[in-house]
Protein backbone atom coordinates (compact mmCIF):
# COMPACT_ATOMS: atom_id res chain seq x y z
CA UNK A 1 0.00 0.00 0.00
CA UNK A 2 1.33 3.75 -0.47
CA UNK A 3 -0.12 5.77 1.95
CA UNK A 4 0.26 9.47 1.89
CA UNK A 5 -0.18 10.73 5.09
CA UNK A 6 -0.43 14.42 6.34
CA UNK A 7 1.68 15.77 9.38
CA UNK A 8 -0.48 18.19 10.75
CA UNK A 9 0.81 22.07 11.40
CA UNK A 10 3.60 22.09 14.27
CA UNK A 11 5.44 19.10 15.40
CA UNK A 12 5.91 15.72 15.51
CA UNK A 13 2.80 15.30 17.69
CA UNK A 14 0.64 16.62 15.30
CA UNK A 15 0.08 13.49 13.54
CA UNK A 16 -3.11 11.36 13.48
CA UNK A 17 -2.97 7.93 15.59
CA UNK A 18 -4.19 6.53 12.24
CA UNK A 19 -1.27 7.93 10.42
CA UNK A 20 1.01 7.28 13.40
CA UNK A 21 0.12 3.51 12.62
CA UNK A 22 0.88 3.69 9.18
CA UNK A 23 4.29 4.81 9.47
CA UNK A 24 5.29 2.22 12.21
CA UNK A 25 4.21 -0.45 9.46
CA UNK A 26 5.86 1.00 6.98
CA UNK A 27 8.95 -0.43 5.65
CA UNK A 28 10.13 3.43 4.04
CA UNK A 29 9.12 6.52 4.69
CA UNK A 30 9.33 9.39 2.81
CA UNK A 31 9.30 13.04 3.91
CA UNK A 32 8.38 16.09 1.46
CA UNK A 33 10.37 18.24 2.67
CA UNK A 34 9.78 21.52 -0.58
CA UNK A 35 6.03 22.77 0.14
CA UNK A 36 5.93 23.20 3.25
CA UNK A 37 8.00 22.29 6.45
CA UNK A 38 7.28 21.48 10.49
CA UNK A 39 8.84 23.40 13.23
CA UNK A 40 10.97 20.46 14.54
CA UNK A 41 14.21 19.02 13.59
CA UNK A 42 14.05 15.27 11.21
CA UNK A 43 15.71 13.57 13.94
CA UNK A 44 12.70 14.74 16.48
CA UNK A 45 10.39 12.81 13.72
CA UNK A 46 12.46 9.92 13.82
CA UNK A 47 12.32 9.40 17.57
CA UNK A 48 8.39 9.82 17.64
CA UNK A 49 7.73 7.83 14.93
CA UNK A 50 9.89 5.42 15.55
CA UNK A 51 11.32 5.02 11.25
CA UNK A 52 14.16 6.41 9.50
CA UNK A 53 13.31 8.68 7.38
CA UNK A 54 14.17 10.10 4.22
CA UNK A 55 14.30 13.43 3.01
CA UNK A 56 12.18 13.54 -0.67
CA UNK A 57 12.79 17.06 -2.42
CA UNK A 58 11.10 18.36 -5.41
CA UNK A 59 12.89 16.54 -7.98
CA UNK A 60 12.12 13.17 -6.44
CA UNK A 61 8.66 13.60 -5.54
CA UNK A 62 7.84 15.42 -9.25
CA UNK A 63 10.09 13.43 -11.37
CA UNK A 64 11.60 10.06 -9.92
CA UNK A 65 8.54 8.96 -7.90
CA UNK A 66 9.49 5.42 -9.31
CA UNK A 67 11.82 5.29 -6.58
CA UNK A 68 9.23 6.25 -3.60
CA UNK A 69 6.60 3.73 -5.01
CA UNK A 70 9.15 0.47 -5.49
CA UNK A 71 7.87 -2.22 -4.01
CA UNK A 72 4.50 -0.70 -2.93
CA UNK A 73 1.98 -3.02 -4.16
CA UNK A 74 3.92 -5.56 -1.35
CA UNK A 75 4.79 -3.84 1.67
CA UNK A 76 3.92 -0.32 2.95
CA UNK A 77 5.74 2.62 1.82
CA UNK A 78 4.98 6.04 3.07
CA UNK A 79 4.91 9.96 1.77
CA UNK A 80 4.46 11.78 4.47
CA UNK A 81 3.30 16.00 3.97
CA UNK A 82 3.09 18.96 6.48
CA UNK A 83 0.17 20.03 6.75
CA UNK A 84 -2.96 17.95 4.79
CA UNK A 85 -1.82 15.79 1.60
CA UNK A 86 -3.81 18.16 -0.42
CA UNK A 87 -3.90 21.39 1.33
CA UNK A 88 -2.48 24.09 -0.64
CA UNK A 89 -0.26 21.95 -2.94
CA UNK A 90 -2.15 18.98 -4.06
CA UNK A 91 -0.21 15.67 -4.68
CA UNK A 92 -2.07 13.47 -6.96
CA UNK A 93 0.42 13.54 -9.54
CA UNK A 94 2.03 10.50 -7.52
CA UNK A 95 -1.30 8.95 -6.41
CA UNK A 96 -1.85 8.78 -10.15
CA UNK A 97 1.22 7.44 -11.08
CA UNK A 98 0.75 4.84 -8.14
CA UNK A 99 -2.55 3.83 -9.75
CA UNK A 100 -1.07 3.22 -13.21
CA UNK A 101 1.56 0.99 -11.22
CA UNK A 102 -1.84 -1.04 -9.67
CA UNK A 103 -0.40 0.15 -6.77
CA UNK A 104 -2.96 0.46 -3.71
CA UNK A 105 -3.23 4.11 -2.23
CA UNK A 106 -4.70 5.35 1.11
CA UNK A 107 -4.90 8.90 1.79
CA UNK A 108 -4.48 10.00 5.57
CA UNK A 109 -5.51 13.51 6.26
CA UNK A 110 -5.10 16.20 8.75
CA UNK A 111 -5.33 20.12 9.88
CA UNK A 112 -3.82 22.05 6.93
CA UNK A 113 -3.34 26.24 6.78
CA UNK A 114 -6.15 26.35 4.49
CA UNK A 115 -8.46 25.87 7.45
CA UNK A 116 -6.79 26.38 10.58
CA UNK A 117 -6.68 30.20 9.30
CA UNK A 118 -10.07 30.45 11.15
CA UNK A 119 -7.73 30.93 14.05
CA UNK A 120 -7.77 34.47 12.67
CA UNK A 121 -11.78 34.50 13.50
CA UNK A 122 -12.59 35.15 9.81
CA UNK A 123 -15.05 32.41 9.00
CA UNK A 124 -14.24 29.84 6.55
CA UNK A 125 -17.11 30.32 4.61
CA UNK A 126 -16.12 34.22 3.63
CA UNK A 127 -12.85 33.03 2.22
CA UNK A 128 -12.18 33.36 -1.39
CA UNK A 129 -9.49 31.72 -4.01
CA UNK A 130 -6.63 31.28 -1.93
CA UNK A 131 -3.35 32.68 -3.93
CA UNK A 132 0.51 32.04 -3.45
CA UNK A 133 2.91 34.92 -3.52
CA UNK A 134 6.58 34.63 -5.08
CA UNK A 135 9.64 36.09 -4.56
CA UNK A 136 9.68 39.10 -6.61
CA UNK A 137 13.03 39.65 -8.65
CA UNK A 138 14.27 42.56 -10.31
CA UNK A 139 13.19 41.41 -13.81
CA UNK A 140 10.47 39.18 -12.70
CA UNK A 141 7.31 39.98 -10.82
CA UNK A 142 4.85 37.55 -11.57
CA UNK A 143 1.35 39.09 -11.12
CA UNK A 144 -1.17 37.16 -12.05
CA UNK A 145 -2.27 35.92 -8.78
CA UNK A 146 -3.26 39.67 -8.85
CA UNK A 147 -6.15 38.85 -10.22
CA UNK A 148 -7.81 36.71 -8.07
CA UNK A 149 -7.08 38.82 -5.07
CA UNK A 150 -9.31 41.71 -6.83
CA UNK A 151 -11.87 38.96 -7.84
CA UNK A 152 -12.30 37.84 -4.26
CA UNK A 153 -12.41 41.64 -2.80
CA UNK A 154 -14.96 42.47 -5.73
CA UNK A 155 -17.17 39.44 -4.20
CA UNK A 156 -16.14 41.36 -0.50
CA UNK A 157 -14.27 37.65 0.29
CA UNK A 158 -11.09 37.32 2.04
CA UNK A 159 -8.04 36.43 0.53
CA UNK A 160 -5.78 33.74 2.51
CA UNK A 161 -2.17 34.75 0.75
CA UNK A 162 0.45 31.81 1.00
CA UNK A 163 4.41 33.00 1.20
CA UNK A 164 6.71 31.85 -0.58
CA UNK A 165 9.63 29.49 0.45
CA UNK A 166 12.43 28.51 -0.89
CA UNK A 167 14.43 25.58 -0.60
CA UNK A 168 17.39 23.53 -2.10
CA UNK A 169 17.91 26.64 -4.29
CA UNK A 170 20.99 26.82 -6.13
CA UNK A 171 22.64 29.77 -8.07
CA UNK A 172 22.45 30.75 -11.24
CA UNK A 173 26.51 29.99 -11.08
CA UNK A 174 26.20 26.81 -9.50
CA UNK A 175 23.07 25.73 -11.60
CA UNK A 176 25.15 26.36 -14.67
CA UNK A 177 28.31 24.68 -13.45
CA UNK A 178 25.80 21.11 -12.49
CA UNK A 179 27.63 22.38 -8.87
CA UNK A 180 25.33 20.60 -6.39
CA UNK A 181 25.51 23.75 -4.07
CA UNK A 182 22.45 24.91 -2.70
CA UNK A 183 21.72 28.30 -1.05
CA UNK A 184 20.38 28.74 2.31
CA UNK A 185 16.32 28.59 2.71
CA UNK A 186 14.55 31.49 2.48
CA UNK A 187 10.93 32.49 3.63
CA UNK A 188 8.81 35.27 2.84
CA UNK A 189 8.29 37.62 5.73
CA UNK A 190 5.07 39.78 6.06
CA UNK A 191 6.57 42.97 5.57
CA UNK A 192 7.52 41.96 2.22
CA UNK A 193 4.65 40.08 1.29
CA UNK A 194 2.58 43.30 2.35
CA UNK A 195 5.52 45.22 0.01
CA UNK A 196 5.14 43.35 -2.77
CA UNK A 197 1.27 43.63 -3.26
CA UNK A 198 1.29 47.13 -2.69
CA UNK A 199 3.83 47.30 -5.99
CA UNK A 200 1.40 44.80 -7.76
CA UNK A 201 -1.40 47.36 -6.72
CA UNK A 202 0.17 50.55 -7.86
CA UNK A 203 1.65 49.22 -10.96
CA UNK A 204 -1.70 47.91 -11.68
CA UNK A 205 -4.27 50.95 -10.17
CA UNK A 206 -7.32 48.81 -9.72
CA UNK A 207 -8.04 50.07 -6.22
CA UNK A 208 -8.29 46.89 -4.71
CA UNK A 209 -5.77 47.37 -2.11
CA UNK A 210 -4.89 50.43 -0.20
CA UNK A 211 -2.22 50.18 2.78
CA UNK A 212 -4.03 52.96 4.88
CA UNK A 213 -7.51 51.51 4.64
CA UNK A 214 -7.31 47.15 3.80
CA UNK A 215 -7.94 45.55 6.65
CA UNK A 216 -4.96 42.31 6.98
CA UNK A 217 -3.77 39.33 9.25
CA UNK A 218 -0.71 38.23 9.32
CA UNK A 219 -0.25 34.65 10.66
CA UNK A 220 2.51 32.83 11.96
CA UNK A 221 3.16 29.53 12.96
CA UNK A 222 -0.38 28.27 12.97
CA UNK A 223 -0.67 25.16 15.41
CA UNK A 224 1.95 25.87 17.53
CA UNK A 225 0.23 26.70 20.96
CA UNK A 226 -0.29 29.76 22.46
CA UNK A 227 3.51 30.41 23.39
CA UNK A 228 4.64 30.06 19.78
CA UNK A 229 1.55 31.26 16.80
CA UNK A 230 1.15 34.61 16.55
CA UNK A 231 -1.77 36.28 15.08
CA UNK A 232 -1.23 40.00 14.18
CA UNK A 233 -3.89 42.08 12.51
CA UNK A 234 -4.42 45.74 11.34
CA UNK A 235 -3.85 47.82 8.26
CA UNK A 236 -1.61 46.73 5.59
CA UNK A 237 0.30 49.83 6.72
CA UNK A 238 0.71 48.68 10.30
CA UNK A 239 1.51 45.18 9.23
CA UNK A 240 3.94 46.05 6.87
CA UNK A 241 6.25 48.93 10.00
CA UNK A 242 5.84 46.26 12.41
CA UNK A 243 9.55 44.94 13.76
CA UNK A 244 10.64 41.87 11.84
CA UNK A 245 10.38 39.55 15.73
CA UNK A 246 6.83 40.51 15.87
CA UNK A 247 6.43 37.74 13.31
CA UNK A 248 9.18 35.55 14.45
CA UNK A 249 10.05 32.31 12.81
CA UNK A 250 8.41 31.04 9.79
CA UNK A 251 5.97 30.09 8.54
CA UNK A 252 4.35 32.93 7.58
CA UNK A 253 0.41 33.20 5.86
CA UNK A 254 -1.50 36.88 5.04
CA UNK A 255 -5.11 37.27 5.12
CA UNK A 256 -6.65 39.79 3.15
CA UNK A 257 -9.78 40.76 4.87
CA UNK A 258 -12.70 41.21 2.67
CA UNK A 259 -15.72 43.86 2.75
CA UNK A 260 -18.67 41.22 3.72
CA UNK A 261 -16.45 41.45 7.06
CA UNK A 262 -19.17 40.16 9.79
CA UNK A 263 -19.14 41.84 13.03
CA UNK A 264 -18.05 38.72 15.19
CA UNK A 265 -14.76 38.28 13.06
CA UNK A 266 -14.55 41.49 13.36
CA UNK A 267 -14.64 41.40 17.45
CA UNK A 268 -12.44 37.99 17.39
CA UNK A 269 -9.77 39.40 15.67
CA UNK A 270 -9.67 43.18 17.48
CA UNK A 271 -7.87 40.73 20.15
CA UNK A 272 -4.98 40.46 17.76
CA UNK A 273 -5.04 44.31 16.48
CA UNK A 274 -1.78 46.54 16.77
CA UNK A 275 -3.98 49.08 17.18
CA UNK A 276 -7.45 47.63 18.19
CA UNK A 277 -9.50 51.36 18.25
CA UNK A 278 -7.86 51.99 14.14
CA UNK A 279 -8.79 47.83 13.57
CA UNK A 280 -12.72 49.02 14.80
CA UNK A 281 -12.47 52.26 12.90
CA UNK A 282 -11.35 50.89 9.58
CA UNK A 283 -13.89 47.65 10.14
CA UNK A 284 -17.08 50.29 10.26
CA UNK A 285 -15.97 53.38 8.37
CA UNK A 286 -14.43 51.89 5.39
CA UNK A 287 -15.97 48.38 5.35
CA UNK A 288 -19.50 49.38 6.98
CA UNK A 289 -19.81 46.86 9.68
CA UNK A 290 -21.87 47.76 12.04
CA UNK A 291 -20.40 47.40 15.58
CA UNK A 292 -21.62 48.26 19.17
C1 LIG B 1 2.17 25.48 -0.17
S1 LIG B 1 1.48 25.61 1.38
C2 LIG B 1 1.48 23.94 1.90
C3 LIG B 1 0.29 23.65 2.66
C4 LIG B 1 0.26 22.35 3.46
N1 LIG B 1 0.21 21.19 2.64
C5 LIG B 1 -0.98 22.46 4.33
O1 LIG B 1 -1.94 21.72 4.10
O2 LIG B 1 -0.98 23.31 5.23
C6 LIG B 1 2.79 26.27 2.33
C7 LIG B 1 2.46 27.68 2.77
O3 LIG B 1 1.36 27.65 3.67
C8 LIG B 1 1.56 28.56 4.71
N2 LIG B 1 1.64 27.82 5.97
C9 LIG B 1 1.76 26.48 6.11
N3 LIG B 1 1.76 26.13 7.42
C10 LIG B 1 1.64 27.30 8.10
C11 LIG B 1 1.57 27.62 9.48
N4 LIG B 1 1.65 26.66 10.41
N5 LIG B 1 1.41 28.93 9.85
C12 LIG B 1 1.33 29.90 8.92
N6 LIG B 1 1.39 29.66 7.60
C13 LIG B 1 1.54 28.37 7.19
C14 LIG B 1 2.86 29.32 4.45
O4 LIG B 1 2.55 30.51 3.74
C15 LIG B 1 3.59 28.33 3.57
O5 LIG B 1 4.51 28.96 2.73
Amino acid sequence: MFYIIGLGLCDEQDVTVRGLNAIKNSSRVYLEAYTSILMVEKGRLESFYGREIILADRDVVETQSDEILHNADKEDVCLLVVGDPFGATTHTDIILRARALKIPTRVIHNASIINAVGASGLQLYNFGQTVSLVFFTETWKPDSFYDRVKENADLGLHTLVLLDIKVKEQSEENLARGRKIYEPPRYMSIPQAVSQLIEIESIRQTGTLAPESTLAIALSRVGGGDDNQRIVAGTLAELSQQPPEIYGQPLHSLVIVGKRLHHLEVEYAEDFAVNKEKWREVASKVYGCALD
